[in-house]
């Protein structure tokens, strides 16, 4: 460590304690208060609402570079920008930063500040949690603060993109509570119809809509005891939302057309891809639920943000395969391969990719096109209709859901070709929100107008 560089760098302090400087990325030209802090997390910069830095110049890309914090110290990183990151004169591709040095993009000037004294953290003792995998210090350090919040009964909120492993991550949970023995019971909030969402989560008695022939036991109810995780719960409509609210403020509940106050006993972990601050600032989500679910929010970084953890990940899903396999089982060339991708469908995609490659070992880059194009073997179709005898072969969790991504994929298509590419008429189609149809675009990587 440089003198210079003093300050800005982890340190170990004992195993599974680290000190992590406390700095800030700031623009060198305006107030103090236009900086962001910089963690365990990157910060990306750029001209896109998704990045940490927002920075409203012409000359900046949608996502320009990024600074880390890891290892190596502060690095600074382009993100192949049009028109560059520089340090001085110097165009960098990538530069180890100290504190106070500025860089320029666009017409702006950044620099990284230590900020004050440094912050202790403690990290898990394994790069596991439950059945989660992640050996990077963000993931060791989000896997320490949940197993402490496992031990409480406050909400948990998940955020993070599609198939970062936040429903892995509220059974981990479950399973290191004190609730383990009880119930772990799903409601995706994503795939119900809107309408049915309040019945599908109090209940209903007989006769409260139609359709209802017979009362119904919500599953607020069958987690009892237990947890009940809420899967994409931006997704709830506005109208449920207050008497999610009130359930979870008086611990108890009315079922859809009944008057009696039933009490429930289930602990609640919500997750979702979206923004929800956003969406209480758009007013898609009400506040007072947000605060509510917030009592603990933990962020699933992206599997771009954390490559360190593709090792450990590709052993387990190598080793995973029938036969199992190693890395030395695929051309030399895989890893370098997947260091440089992108992941937009994180860890899920990452398991599919590597499915495929232990088939096809001979793919190469071909492995990373979306998931619609894939099928496990087109050949397997001819005499198997479904292609299903491979997936076989496949531990029972990861075969349901490679069945269920090639069925909704396929689904989605055809859905979509119905009804001319309009996502609002194949919502109602599918009997699901639009929201839905928009996520389910993206994990398939189609477009509305393309099928
Ligand atoms: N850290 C991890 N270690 C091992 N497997 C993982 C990890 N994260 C995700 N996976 C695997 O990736 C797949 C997707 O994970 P999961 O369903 O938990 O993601 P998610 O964030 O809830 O996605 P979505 O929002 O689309 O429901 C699963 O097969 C899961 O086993």
């Amino acid at each position: 460590m440089t003198d210079r560089s003093k300050g800005s760098t982890i340190t170990v302090l004992r195993s599974n304690t680290i000190e992590v400087p406390a700095l800030r990325v700031a623009i060198v030209d305006e107030g103090p208060e236009v900086s962001v802090p910089l963690g365990l997390e990157p910060v990306t910069i750029g001209s896109s609402d998704e990045c940490q830095l927002v920075l409203r110049d012409r000359r900046v890309s949608r996502r320009h570079c990024s600074i880390t914090l890891g290892d190596d110290g502060v690095v600074l990183r382009d993100l192949a920008s049009k028109n560059g990151t520089f340090l001085g004169e110097i165009a960098v591709r990538e530069a180890v930063l100290v504190p106070e040095v500025i860089f320029t993009v666009g017409m702006t000037r950044l620099a990284v500040r230590v900020v004050g004294a440094p912050a202790v953290l403690e990290l898990h003792p394994t790069p596991q949690f439950g059945e989660a995998l992640g050996g990077s210090l963000v993931m060791r350090a989000l896997f320490a603060r949940l197993a402490e919040a496992a031990q409480s009964d406050e909400t948990i909120l998940l955020l993070g993109e599609s198939g970062t492993g936040k429903e892995l991550l509220a059974r981990g949970i479950h399973d290191m509570s004190p609730r383990r023995d009880g119930p772990f019971v799903v409601m995706d909030g994503g795939s119900i119809s809107p309408n049915l969402i309040e019945a599908e989560l109090f209940g209903n008695v007989r006769g409260a809509f139609t359709g209802a022939v017979d009362a119904r036991v919500g599953l607020l109810q069958h987690a009892d005891g237990g947890t009940l995780f809420l899967d994409e719960i931006g997704e709830l409509p506005l109208d449920v939302q207050p008497k999610l609210l009130r359930a979870l403020e008086a611990r108890q509940f009315r079922a859809v057309g009944s008057n009696k106050w039933q009490p429930f006993h289930a602990r609640i972990v919500a997750a979702t891809h979206r923004d929800l601050r956003a969406a209480v600032r758009d007013g898609t989500f009400r506040s007072d639920l947000y605060y509510r679910l917030a009592v603990i929010e933990a962020r699933v970084p992206p599997l771009r943000e954390r490559k360190d953890d593709l090792e450990l990940l590709v052993d387990r899903f190598l080793a995973s395969q029938t036969p199992p396999l190693t890395r030395h089982d695929l051309p030399k060339t895989t890893m370098a391969m997947l260091r440089s991708h992108s992941f937009p469908g994180n860890v899920r995609e990452l398991r599919n990719v590597l499915t495929r490659l232990a088939l096809f070992p001979r793919l190469g880059l071909d492995a990373l096109e979306p998931i619609r194009k894939r099928t496990l073997d087109p050949g397997a179709h001819d005499n198997d209709a479904e292609g299903w005898s491979q997936l076989f072969d496949l531990p029972l969790r990861e075969a349901r859901e490679h069945l269920v991504e090639r069925f909704e994929s396929s689904y989605l298509e055809a859905k979509l070709k119905d009804h001319a590419g309009n996502v609002g008429r194949t919502a109602q189609s599918a009997g699901v929100s639009r929201q839905m149809i928009y996520r389910l675009l993206e994990r398939y990587g189609l477009r509305p107008g393309e099928v």
